[in-house]
């Protein structure tokens, strides 16, 4: 049974006072009783202060990158541990605004996984092809070789808990979502690639999330796929408001698989 996961990428938005004002307000709207597993990956300075004011709620906290080493001198860079230390049970890896602007590979995204591992996060690993790519029909070959660099050689201790986020590039931030009819076609791509490349266990108890203007007003529909896991919320996760629309629908839709 693969429980819906909501979460929230803030990408970089939201500091510490306003990333607080958020967790106020949503643990005012009580979350207690809903089934969905509920993420928020705030900036890295931002945790504390959400963390804090979403104290005693189910809401877990997420990195949004972290580095491949477990310590030294990379300036700027941020380690799984401290992630850890933090508060953070999950992180987000490889997502597209990293490969395209900070050039990070498959064979990157791979050794952040290990090395997410090793801290104790739980890694949610970003996939999804540009616009360009499927307009020149070939999304099945960027993904299959996303997945096969990111994935491949991972046991199956850490390819039980991995996460996996299908995020169409041309999608993200454009208000153009992909169709749930779409979205469903890859997110079986997906699995068949992880039964072919894993087993039959892991390709049914993997989570996969749909990223990419999932809003309000299209969630119900994304999430009645039957390979769409939950979403992966950039713009629509900043507002408590929509946040919590979207959870409540999740709720209503409870588990897949
Ligand atoms: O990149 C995303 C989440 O990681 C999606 O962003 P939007 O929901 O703003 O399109």
């Amino acid at each position: 049974m693969r429980r819906l996961l909501i979460a929230g990428n803030w990408k970089m938005n939201h500091g510490p006072s306003q990333s607080r004002e958020f967790g106020r307000d949503l643990k005012a709207k009580g979350l207690q009783d809903f089934s969905p597993e509920i993420l928020l990956c705030p900036p890295y300075v931002s945790i504390q202060a959400l963390r804090e004011s979403l104290e005693g709620t189910p809401v877990q906290i997420g990195g949004q990158n972290l580095h491949q080493e477990p310590k030294g001198a990379y300036t700027g860079e941020i380690s799984g541990e401290m992630l850890k230390e933090a508060g953070c049970v999950y992180v987000l890896i490889g997502h597209s605004e990293r490969r395209q602007y900070f050039h990070e590979t498959d064979d990157l995204v791979h050794a952040k996984i290990l090395r997410a591992h090793d801290a104790g996060l739980i890694p949610v690993v970003c996939i999804g092809e540009t616009l360009e790519e499927r307009e020149n029909g070939i999304t099945k070959d960027v993904i299959t070789r996303q997945l096969k660099g990111a994935l491949e050689g991972l046991s199956p201790e850490i390819m039980k808990t991995l996460v996996l986020a299908y995020e169409p590039v041309w999608a993200i931030g454009t208000g153009k979502t992909a169709t749930a009819g779409q979205a469903q076609e890859v997110h079986a791509m997906i699995r068949k690639i992880l039964k072919e490349s894993f087993s039959t266990e892991i390709s049914e108890n993997t989570r996969i999330l749909y990223g990419g203007s999932a809003k309000p007003n299209n969630a119900e529909e994304l999430l009645s796929e039957a390979d769409i896991d939950g979403l992966l919320i950039g713009g629509a996760s900043l507002k408590t408001e929509d946040f919590y629309t979207i959870i409540g629908i999740a709720h209503q839709l409870t588990n897949k698989g």
